[in-house]
């Protein structure tokens, strides 16, 4: 048989994922500037195992992968890692055509088909440490537990040590032609889209992410097969190492400074503080305006920027709407190793300062005494202490660094 739609992974082991280019936001909520892979993987043998499905959107370009590997045989099993209708939506149109398949999943997965789906028949449910014989292939099943949903799990096939990972090591991105690890240029094309996929959709659970990696890192692995992102083969621990510094929210030495302004003074003072930053010695500073950037992105930034500072006009008595819609998600994040500075601006009542000191106390945010409010347009002397703000913000992301 020829690979004509399909990529071999090893002798019994086929990519059959697809690309969505169409979708513009994943989840309807995070820009896919380069579109999104739904991996999935089909083993051969005795029985014929596919490993998660995909987004009903891309369905019949995954049913002629299928098609090509099968070859005109039965499908045997499914394994369903994880419910998310990206790796999932697919199951009726594949059921239809192999009605015997049996799935595979376990006992907190079990109820979500039935929701989902209406589907209760045919399941076989595995639980943690569990080796499945699937004909002459062996798989063994590992909950990850909130990583990102309750019912995530990942299999593992000790005879080729390939880990399928579900979500875990996953990142945005469509795989263009290229599906390893040692065929994509990861540093420039894929790094930023895999950073930004796991503080997007796994950061919240950053606590499971690690506890997850912990279990995982006992495993001798040689594949790693994700259900986003590049399939590696070649350097696995690269993609294991990321997704642990991501997990343990290893921030860098800089200063992200986003404010909400529509008139432009608040944008203003935002750049006097970033002034006060680069006299206070950081190099690395970014100005980022709430209102145009997507959250996606200033989530990111956020997760791995030591020194954040939140500045924002009032607005009907309250923050700039985009602002709380920030501050929700940051709350969200529970991120633990950042410091905080907050500025706010106001013309007759005030509003915004107060829900930013709310924010960081709150959240228990280790955050800068010094927290302007200024009426307007900033003078002179308000201008010195917004500069100030940034000084204080450099001295304590320096003072920080000295004590690590
Ligand atoms: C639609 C609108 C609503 C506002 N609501 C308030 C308010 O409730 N209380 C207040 O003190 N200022 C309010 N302001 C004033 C702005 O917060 C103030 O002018 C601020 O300096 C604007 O900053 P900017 O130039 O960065 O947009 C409002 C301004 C606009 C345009």
């Amino acid at each position: 048989m020829e690979n004509l739609l399909t990529e071999q992974i090893n002798d019994h082991l086929y990519y059959i994922g697809v690309n969505d280019r169409q979708t513009e936001l994943f989840e309807n909520m995070w820009p896919l500037p380069d579109g999104v892979a739904y991996n999935s993987f089909l083993m051969t043998g005795e029985k014929n195992i596919i490993m998660d499905l995909v987004k009903v959107n891309t369905i019949s370009t995954y049913i002629e992968k299928v098609q090509e590997i099968l070859d005109g045989g039965d499908l045997d099993y499914i394994v369903i890692h994880h419910v998310e209708p990206d790796h999932s939506s697919g199951i009726k149109n594949i059921l239809e055509l192999y009605p015997n398949v049996k799935i595979i999943c376990n006992k907190k997965t079990a109820p979500f088909l039935k929701n989902f789906y209406n589907i209760e028949d045919n399941l076989i449910i595995v639980s943690e440490g569990e080796t499945l014989e699937l004909g002459n292939r062996k798989l063994t099943f590992y909950m990850t537990p909130m990583v990102h949903w309750p019912e995530s799990m990942v299999s593992y096939e000790e005879e080729t040590k390939t880990l399928f990972s579900q979500d875990i090591f996953g990142g945005f991105g469509t795989l263009n032609g290229a599906i390893f690890d040692d065929q994509v240029r990861f540093n420039d094309n894929y790094y930023s889209e895999t950073t930004r996929y796991f503080i997007n959709i796994v950061g919240k659970y950053a606590s499971q992410a690690l506890k997850a990696l912990n279990k995982l890192s006992e495993l001798e692995i040689k594949t790693i097969c994700p259900v986003h992102g590049a399939i590696w083969r070649t350097n696995p621990e690269k993609i294991f190492n990321l997704y642990t510094d991501l997990a343990k929210q290893k921030v860098k030495d800089g200063v992200l400074i986003i404010y909400g302004s529509m008139y432009g003074n608040t944008e203003r003072m935002a750049e006097a503080v970033a002034r006060g930053v680069a006299k206070g010695g950081i190099t690395d500073i970014k100005i980022r305006d709430v209102g145009k950037t997507s959250f996606s992105y200033l989530l990111a930034e956020a997760w791995e920027t030591r020194g954040v500072i939140l500045g924002s006009c009032t607005y009907n008595n309250n923050i700039f709407p985009p602002m709380s819609f920030l501050m929700e998600e940051l709350k969200q994040q529970k991120m633990k190793n950042n410091i905080w500075g907050i500025f706010g601006s106001y013309s007759w009542s005030g509003g915004a300062l107060k829900r930013l000191r709310g924010f960081v106390e709150e959240n228990k945010c280790d955050v800068l005494d010094i927290q302007p409010e200024i009426q307007g347009a900033a003078d002179e002397e308000e201008l010195r202490e917004l500069i100030k703000l940034g000084e204080e913000m450099a001295k304590a992301i320096i003072a920080k660094r000295e004590l690590e």
